[in-house]
């Protein structure tokens, strides 16, 4: 089953070319880390897929309503700004906005899907702190567990796991495994090769222009796509606790000194 379908998507923005071509599917049970160095075209991809900007070529997400899109995908913006003081529990309930009656109260189903998402996000210590005041990291959290409450079939997240320690990015794509795991599918961009080779089922690499590769992250991240579109070369090591990348050295700049 598709839970999102690209066909031939193009942005123009200014009068350039961001990307052309892009087609891919997205079935369910699928964690599909989208990776590409600085302004290859990561969130606007993800926008124009959304319908959020002007686009060519489809997208069967752009072709729904606002309302049955709210169902059908989560979306977390790279901003991360709260604008408004209120507690972790009513920010995380906002995610079930799709869903609620406007002349009714949150339901027990709502309420149990707030208590789930805040859980999975290991946030029950400041359910009830002012959400404006948590840490960057924290307040990333919180909004990514806004997004889970939404329960969609598919979450789209423009680098969620920027500015979070390393036990929260790795908790982080955990529970998205953890969606993979029920049938969901999730969507991610990120900078971390090692993580996304670790942690995503698949891998999107776009580079200037459109989709150099998808598939597998051992098939996706070969040294040369890494020289060519990174700039980078990397050690990598399949290892008995799954694939390793580490990136090692600019390609041209040899290494800093000072
Ligand atoms: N509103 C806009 N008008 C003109 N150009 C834009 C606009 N928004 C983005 N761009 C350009 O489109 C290109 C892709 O930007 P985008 O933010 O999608 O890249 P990205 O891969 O998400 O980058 P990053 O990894 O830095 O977040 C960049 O060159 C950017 O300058």
């Amino acid at each position: 089953m598709s839970l999102m379908s690209v066909s031939n998507l193009s942005v123009r923005l200014r009068n350039r070319q961001i990307f052309s071509d892009v087609s891919f599917d997205i079935g369910a049970g699928e964690v599909v880390g989208l990776i590409g160095p600085n302004g290859a075209g990561k969130t606007t991809l993800m926008r124009a897929a959304l319908g959020l900007i002007e686009h060519g070529g489809t997208s069967s997400l752009a072709q729904l309503g606002a309302g049955p899109r709210a169902k059908a995908v989560s979306w977390m913006p790279q901003s991360r700004e709260i604008a408004w003081p209120v507690s972790v529990e009513t920010l995380v309930m906002l995610g079930r906005l799709p869903h609620l009656d406007p002349y009714s109260r949150p339901t027990a189903q709502d309420h149990a899907r707030v208590d789930e998402a805040i859980g999975w996000m290991e946030l029950e210590g400041m359910r009830h702190r002012t959400a404006t005041r948590l840490s960057g990291g924290e307040q990333a959290r919180v909004l990514i567990a806004r997004v889970l409450a939404q329960g969609t079939p598919l979450l789209m997240a423009d680098e969620p796991i920027a500015g979070l320690d390393p036990a929260n990015q790795i908790a982080t794509m955990e529970t998205f495994a953890r969606l993979a795991a029920l049938g969901k599918s999730v969507l991610v961009s990120l900078h971390d090769l090692g993580l996304a080779a670790r942690h995503c089922t698949r891998v999107l690499m776009l580079g200037q222009g459109g989709l150099v590769a998808d598939g597998p992250a051992e098939k996706v991240l070969t040294p040369e796509r890494l020289a060519e579109i990174f700039h980078i070369t990397a050690w990598y090591q399949n290892t008995d606790q799954g694939p390793v990348y580490q990136p090692l050295d600019v390609i041209g700049r040899g290494p800093r000194s000072g």
